[in-house]
């Protein structure tokens, strides 16, 4: 029985040619049905490929019985039910490189678009109106151009926009001032991006750290008759904040490509002269769609008949006698990456991990991917996993270092993350309880004992009577319940933390109002 493969989005005929001619592949190309329609037939499919245009949600995939692969032609994964997928077994992989230049290119048309106002001139003359008044426009030469995330695509358009005499400033947590002077551009924190750019362009991927990224409190800091682009992902800039400030004439204009409910029709930005759009045309060119189709096509094709592939965003491919052994420290692992991402500030350059007690006897290399996947996700997202983190550290300039030590400290497994980036170097140490699970035991000198689960607030403060009770009683005034709470600390009157677990999330303003109180010297929030 030949592979069933569903194509249920439009894609390159030349680039599916691979499927095509392979004998043991049939290809079914059905776009634009409903889901009722999709969760009908897709029962009969090995392999399903989409671009962004088809929901995979758990429904779906609840009926896709057969279903091995889902291949996704582009980079976003965020029409997938990703989780759904891992626990269902079902490989998900995308094609993050191909669209990268029309994804550049096209954010360099808006640009000038933006710039010049194209397409409003040109939407006048298509109605017979010459007018030569409305549309003056401003040059981009001598401009700053602020870029927010300096990945594959952010990068590309600082290479282009310097053809164009812009001035380059941008932020990306992975970004140092070594770097930034390599690509001739200007590194800066995200608040003086803001500050200073006349074109904002945002390229980050939509994560629950930058959903909202761009909202009311950042476009006050912006200068007035500020730019706006986003051809990433919509909700990375709040379109309610958007819509105020351009009413309120801080923004003098604003180019889309995305939104944050697609498709988007009858959208009151549409409905502002000062918005320029399209409806997601970023990797709509013959070569991307050409180069997206190639890489999905062919590494659908090694999955299907069981050969290696490198693009998974969601599988933890471990041989199963190491697995057994190392797994339960998966978690565990992960978090500590995790928690060493959202603790430091500046751009991580070197992770050193130390195993210690029964772990010196175990294959930990799965143990030290887990905490690099967990660090680099803070900031990547669904790209990066198990198989691709210590890649995805490398391209950025990361050294990573394992190191296992008899002396087990007490517990009778540790592990011992370091993080050293540009700005600090932050410790955590974690172990595993004969039946009780993980505990974090130990934050750079201060010893705790703290589940790494759940939402986290982690404080650093002067050890002097009252701090603690004021921080509860402030808590407890914004209805925030502390599940747990431990203190410790260096020296009587010295340096001092406090970790708690808290029952729901905390607002902002709340963790704002607690970094205000005397002692308290700063307040992390911390996802595990
Ligand atoms: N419009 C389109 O058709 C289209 C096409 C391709 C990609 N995209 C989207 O473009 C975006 C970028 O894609 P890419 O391939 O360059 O991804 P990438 O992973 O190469 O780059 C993303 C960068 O964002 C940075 N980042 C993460 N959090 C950040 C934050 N809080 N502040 C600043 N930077 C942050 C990351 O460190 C990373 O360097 C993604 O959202 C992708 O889905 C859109
Ligand atoms: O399929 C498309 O055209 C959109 C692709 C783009 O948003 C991506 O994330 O790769």
């Amino acid at each position: 029985m030949p592979f069933k493969v569903l194509i249920s989005d439009p894609l390159s005929d030349d680039g599916i040619q691979v499927l095509l001619q392979a004998e043991d592949v049939e290809v079914h190309r059905q776009s634009g049905l409903s889901e009722a329609e999709l969760c009908s037939i897709i029962a009969d499919f090995d392999a399903l490929i989409v671009r962004s245009q088809t929901q995979v949600t758990k429904d779906l995939l609840s009926h896709a019985t057969k279903l091995k692969v889902i291949g996704r032609a582009g980079v976003g994964v965020d029409n997938i039910a990703l989780q759904a997928a891992t626990e269902l077994g079902i490989v998900v992989i995308n094609a993050p490189d191909g669209n990268t230049i029309s994804t550049a290119e096209h954010t360099m048309s808006m640009l000038m678009s933006l710039s010049r106002r194209i397409p409003q001139a040109y939407l006048k003359l298509k109605q017979n109106e010459w007018d030569r008044k409305s549309f003056v426009g401003v040059e981009l030469n001598g401009k700053t151009l602020g870029i927010v995330g300096l990945g594959r695509i952010g990068a590309e358009v600082a290479k282009r926009a310097k053809g164009f005499n812009m001035q380059i400033v941008a932020f990306d947590p992975f970004l140092t001032q070594e770097k930034a002077e390599k690509l001739g551009i200007r590194y800066a924190g995200l608040e003086t991006v803001l500050a200073e750019a006349d074109f904002i362009t945002v390229h980050t991927p939509l994560l629950k750290e930058t959903k909202h990224l761009i909202s009311h409190k950042q476009f006050e800091l912006m200068k007035q008759g500020v730019h706006i682009l986003n051809c990433a992902r919509g909700g990375i800039i709040d379109e309610d904040a958007l819509y105020h400030a351009i009413m309120n004439k801080k923004v003098a204009g604003a180019a889309l490509d995305v939104f944050e409910i697609e498709p988007a029709v009858n959208h009151p930005l549409l409905e502002l002269p000062e918005v320029i759009a399209t409806p997601h045309l970023g990797a709509s060119t013959v070569e991307a769609q050409e180069n997206v189709a190639i890489d999905v096509s062919h590494e659908v094709l090694h999955i299907l008949r069981d050969l290696p592939f490198k693009n998974a965003v969601n599988l933890p491919s471990v041989p199963s006698h190491i697995m057994k052994k190392v797994q339960p420290f998966f978690v565990l692992s992960e978090n500590l990456g995790s928690f060493l991402a959202q603790l430091t500030i500046g751009a991580p350059q070197e992770i050193d991990i130390q195993y210690s007690g029964d772990l010196t006897e175990l294959d930990v290399a799965p143990l030290t991917r887990n905490v690099i996947k967990g660090l680099l996700a803070y900031h990547l997202g669904y790209q990066v996993n198990y198989v691709n983190a210590p890649h995805l550290a490398k391209l950025r300039d990361i050294t990573i270092s394992e190191k296992k030590n008899t002396l087990n400290k007490g517990f009778t497994n540790l592990i011992t993350v370091e993080l050293k980036t540009n700005q600090e170097t932050r410790t955590v140490s974690g172990t595993l309880l004969n039946g009780l699970g993980s505990r974090i035991v130990k934050v750079d000198e201060f010893s705790v004992d703290v589940v790494p689960k759940g939402h986290l607030i982690y404080i650093c403060h002067q050890d002097k009577p009252g701090v603690i009770g004021r921080v509860g009683t402030l808590l407890g005034t914004h209805d925030v319940n502390i599940a747990t709470m431990q203190v410790g600390r260096a020296d009587v009157g010295g340096a001092a933390i406090m970790m708690l677990t808290i029952d729901k999330q905390a607002r902002k303003e709340v963790l704002d109002h607690l970094g205000e109180l005397e002692e308290i010297v700063n307040v992390t929030e911390i996802d595990l």
